[in-house]
This record gives C-alpha cells, structure tokens and sequence, in this order.
C-alpha cells in the first residue's frame, strides 16, 4: 500500500481530565497523540481534574459544553498540525463511565443540521436540559440506590440483572435522582447520552447509542439478554426508554462521520464511526490481553480488571459486557481516590516533584514498618468512607507520619485495597498472571514496583499509556474490518515486564493486608 493509500484509525477518550485522541494506520503503528486539558486549556470553566466538587463533598458534575468545546479545540489543534483527516477510514473512542448527558427536546435538530462555518461549542451550547452533567465521581444517590435494590428485589438481585449492586455513581440512579428532583428538566430531555454515546453523537451529528458494555454501568441493563431491563427502568424515570434508545454490541457501525466534520476538517464522507464505550472496556481492547491477565489502570480512578468468560453476581465490583466479544464478560473494581490523592500527596510530601516521590518509594522498607495510612480525600466507593487516617504499628491512630512515610503509605495502602478487592470480586493472581499496567501514574517505575510486591506478580507496560484512546483505534479497526480481534491486534507491541516481587515481600503485605482490612472495616462501620 503506498503513503496516499494509507488507512488510518483514529481513537478517542473523553475522560475526566482531559480529552486523547491517538491515531494508528493498518501497521498499528502510532502516528498521532494530541490532548485537551480540560483545567489549564479550557481555564473558563474552573474546574479541578476536570470537576466541580459541590459544596456538599458528594455532588459531583462536569459542564457538558466544556467537553464540546474541547473537542473543537482539539479537532482544531490537529488541524494546525496537519493531521490528515482525509486518510482516517475508522474512528471509535471511550468515556469516562457512568457519566450522562441530558439533551434538551429539539436537540436532534440541531445536530443533524450543523454548519461547517462554526464550532461545535457554539452550535450546542443550548441543547442541555441539565448543563452540568453528574459524573462517576458522583455520590450523592444512595437513597436511589436503596429504592432501586428494593423495588428490583434486593441488591443481589440487581447485581444479577444488571452486573452490579446499586453503586452511587451508575447512571440509573443519577437519573432517578434528576427525573424526581427536577421533573421539568427531565420532562424537556429527548435523549440521556453516556459520556461514550454522547461523544459519539458529535461524531455522526446525530444521537449515537448507548452500547452494551458502558451500558453495563447503569444499573439498567440486563445483562443476560443484552437488553434493558424493564423492571430497572420504570423505577428510575417515566418514559425512560425512550429516552435512551436502543443499546447496541459495541462493534456496530454507528454511522458515517457528520457533513460538518467533512466540510469543516476534511475528514472523508466514508469514514465510519464505530460505537464508542467506556474508558475502561475500552482500555481493555487496548492492552490486548490474555486470559488470566490482570489489568490495573491509574488513571483520575484507579481500576482493576480482567476478562471473565462467564458472569457471577456478586455484591462487590462489576460486571460489564465485554467490549470485544459480548458474548462474554469483564469484572472491575474501580477505586475513586487514585491518582488526584497521589498527585496531593506528591504536592504536600515530595515539593510538587514526582522524583522525590519516587526516591522516598524506593529510600522506604517495604511494609512501612508497620504504619498503615488511609487516604479518602474524597468519598471512597468501597467502603463509602471519607477522610484521612494514619495508624502506627500498633494499630494506634497518629496525626501525621514524616514525609517519606506519607509516601510510601499512600501507595501501600492503595495497592492493598485493590488486591482485596479484586479478590473479594473473584479475580485471582494466578502463576502466570501478568500485571498490566495503564494509565497516567502507569509512567512511575516506582509505584511499579510496590504494585508487584503487594499483588506477589509481575508487572507490564506498554510504549502509551493511552490504553484507552489505542484501544479505540483497535476497535475502530475491528468494527470497520470485522474480523477476530485477535487478528486486529496480531501487531500489538509485547508489553515490557518492568518490575517482579522482591524476595519477601508477600509475607509482609499478607500481614499487613490483613490488618488493613480490619482497620478500614472498623473505619467503615463508624460512618
Ligand atoms: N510520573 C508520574 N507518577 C505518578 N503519577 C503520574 C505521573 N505522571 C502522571 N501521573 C498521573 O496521571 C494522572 C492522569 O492519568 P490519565 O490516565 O491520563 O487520567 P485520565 O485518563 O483519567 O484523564 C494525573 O492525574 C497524574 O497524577
Ligand atoms: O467509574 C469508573 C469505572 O467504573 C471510572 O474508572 C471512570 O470510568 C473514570 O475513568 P478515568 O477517567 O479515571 O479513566
């Protein structure tokens, strides 16, 4: 094929900091990375990692219109760098999950008849009923959650029909909380997009569906049948079907990319646009794994989590339709104080710099001689817990730790709470299994490292830790060619192990694995 014939596939992620757009030709060879920073590019909106918190610590919501606007930034961004949209034969991206964006009536309008001759941003910025979109950091629902559970028959009930127990932030019970608390707005919504549906409805300008697995993540669909449940949706609003429309496998073939985006990009009329789904799911296609890998992701979260040939309902973590084959499944665990408690230990312990954080990692002993930290700056998911608490040896509680022990506790801690829930969940650390690492602190060899030694296994990265913007070039290609994934990604390149546990090391943490068990289920039960 020469260079003028050159195919290329272009992947997208709208995730909670920022919006990545990575670009591969047939070769899966890398060809583009550019991103949008939704705090520092996009200044006006005033958010902190891509948010706001609310006043009272648990609402938490992103301005729809920012991430509209991010994307003519960054569409505008790859123009001036020549990227050449004519070659892209197939694009596909992710979200961050969970998230849901409420479309005013009349907005299907607006977006089939978009002229080229101004952005997006400008086009839409009155097509949302709900401005402020309630997104996965979100824990404001717990009396949702219960009267869903209820009126389904209980939470393991749930987690059999849909995947999960009701979680806080699945989108379900976001729009029960917004069709009971403001009725008008919900009345005045045509469609409820994801983040991933809704990223991809300004691809096709037109509603894009929601597909299977970012359904997943709703508390709406049965995951058995692949549709949505009935029972789930006339407990969460009136009329919600309709709102949402019909879920479809995320390899389909959503539509051809918009006349706006032709005339105003020069992206070719042909170029398909396969369904987009979640950041996670995503991340997964994105690693290419094998049966019995075990995939962490530090991102804004933290994630941990595998293929699953068949689903069991449990009442810890998730189950999502796999994005790949949706005949079978992936289990995750998602962890909201990741890397943004990461980032303000750093700041406050190692002078803002990830060097020092990194030689105060390696400088400790493994096991932090005995002090066990716990760091919720936000409201964890599991356990539903908030605050700061630092214990010694002892188990006695302390005020601080010197900044080198700060440093290793936040890590420690982290990483002991993802073994035990990924276990609690039904993943296990296998002899082969391979750690794969993803994500923005994925970077960082240190916290590597410490990853290994809790979890007993080898760790792997790959050459970007955009798992979840790759992946979506992998599932562009594998919806436009439709042939087996495993063919798509007979190029991926081998990740590279860099780090295996130190001699010792799993005694010390099945030690003090246990004691943090105990300490953040007596922190649970104080709440
Ligand atoms: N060297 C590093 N060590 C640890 N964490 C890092 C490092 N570099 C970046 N990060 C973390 O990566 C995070 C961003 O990860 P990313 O996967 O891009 O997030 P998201 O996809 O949610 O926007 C930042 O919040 C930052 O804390
Ligand atoms: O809630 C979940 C998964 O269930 C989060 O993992 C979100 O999908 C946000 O992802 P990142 O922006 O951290 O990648």
């Amino acid at each position: 094929m020469d260079a003028r014939s050159e195919r290329l596939f272009l992947g997208l992620d709208f995730s909670t900091q920022q919006i990545k757009a990575v670009a591969i030709n047939d070769a899966l060879k890398i060809v583009n990375e550019t991103a949008v920073k939704f705090d520092t590019d996009l200044p006006e909106y005033k958010t902190q990692g891509g948010v706001h918190i609310h006043d009272d610590q648990v609402t938490v919501t992103a301005p729809t219109i920012m991430w509209v606007k991010a994307f003519d930034l960054l569409l505008d961004k790859m123009k001036k760098d020549g990227f050449p949209f004519d070659k892209v034969a197939g694009v596909s991206g992710a979200g961050q999950q969970h998230g849901s964006v409420y479309w005013r009536s009349g907005s299907a309008q607006i977006l089939r008849n978009l002229s080229e001759k101004t952005t997006l941003h400008q086009q839409l910025q009155n097509c949302f009923s709900v401005p402020d979109s309630p997104i996965w950091m979100d824990a404001s629902t717990t009396k949702n959650c219960r009267e869903l559970e209820e009126k389904v028959g209980g939470p393991l009930k749930l987690a059999e029909i849909t995947g999960s127990r009701g979680f806080e932030r699945y989108t379900g019970n976001q729009i029960m909380k917004i069709s009971q608390t403001r009725p008008s707005e919900y009345k005045d919504t045509e469609r409820i997009s994801l983040v991933s549906s809704f990223a991809a409805s300004l691809l096709i300008g037109d509603y894009a569906p929601i597909d299977l697995s970012d359904g997943s993540g709703m508390n709406l669909l049965d995951i058995t049948t692949n549709k949505w449940s009935p029972e789930c949706l006339e407990a969460c609003g009136e009329n919600l079907s309709s709102k949402l429309g019909e879920p479809v496998p995320s390899k389909q073939i959503v539509g051809n990319v918009s006349q706006f985006l032709v005339g105003r990009y020069n992206f070719s009329p042909n170029c398909k646009v396969i369904a987009f789904t979640g950041d996670n799911p995503a991340s997964l296609a994105g690693v290419a794994p094998k049966l019995g890998d075990a995939i962490i992701s530090l991102g804004s979260s933290d994630t941990v989590f595998s293929w699953l040939p068949r689903q069991n309902a449990e009442l810890e973590g998730h189950i999502f339709v796999n994005p790949i084959d949706c005949d079978t499944y992936m289990s995750l665990v998602c962890f909201k104080n990741g890397s943004l408690t990461r980032e303000r230990i750093k700041d406050d312990c190692a002078e803002g710099s990830w060097e020092k954080f990194s030689e105060y990692l390696t400088k400790t002993p493994t096991g932090n001689n005995g002090n066990i930290g716990i760091y919720f700056d936000v409201m964890e998911i599991q356990p539903l817990v908030q605050g700061i608490f630092r214990f010694d040896s002892a188990d006695q509680k302390v005020s601080s730790f010197p900044p080198e022990v700060e440093v290793r506790a936040v890590i420690e801690s982290q990483m002991m709470a993802r073994k035990l829930y990924m276990e609690l969940r039904g993943m296990h650390i296998g002899p082969d299994t391979r750690i794969l690492a993803t994500g923005g602190a994925s970077l960082n060899r240190a916290i590597l490292q410490v990853i290994s030694d809790v979890f007993g296994a080898p760790v792997f990265v790959s050459d970007i830790p955009n798992s979840a913007a790759l992946g979506s070039c992998y599932r562009a290609k594998h919806g436009l060619d439709g042939c087996d994934f495993s063919d798509v990604v007979l190029n991926h390149p081998q990740p590279e192990c860099v780090a295996r546990p130190t001699e010792g090391a799993s005694q010390v943490y099945k030690e003090l694995g246990k004691r943090y068990r105990k300490l953040e289920q007596a922190l649970g039960s104080q709440q």
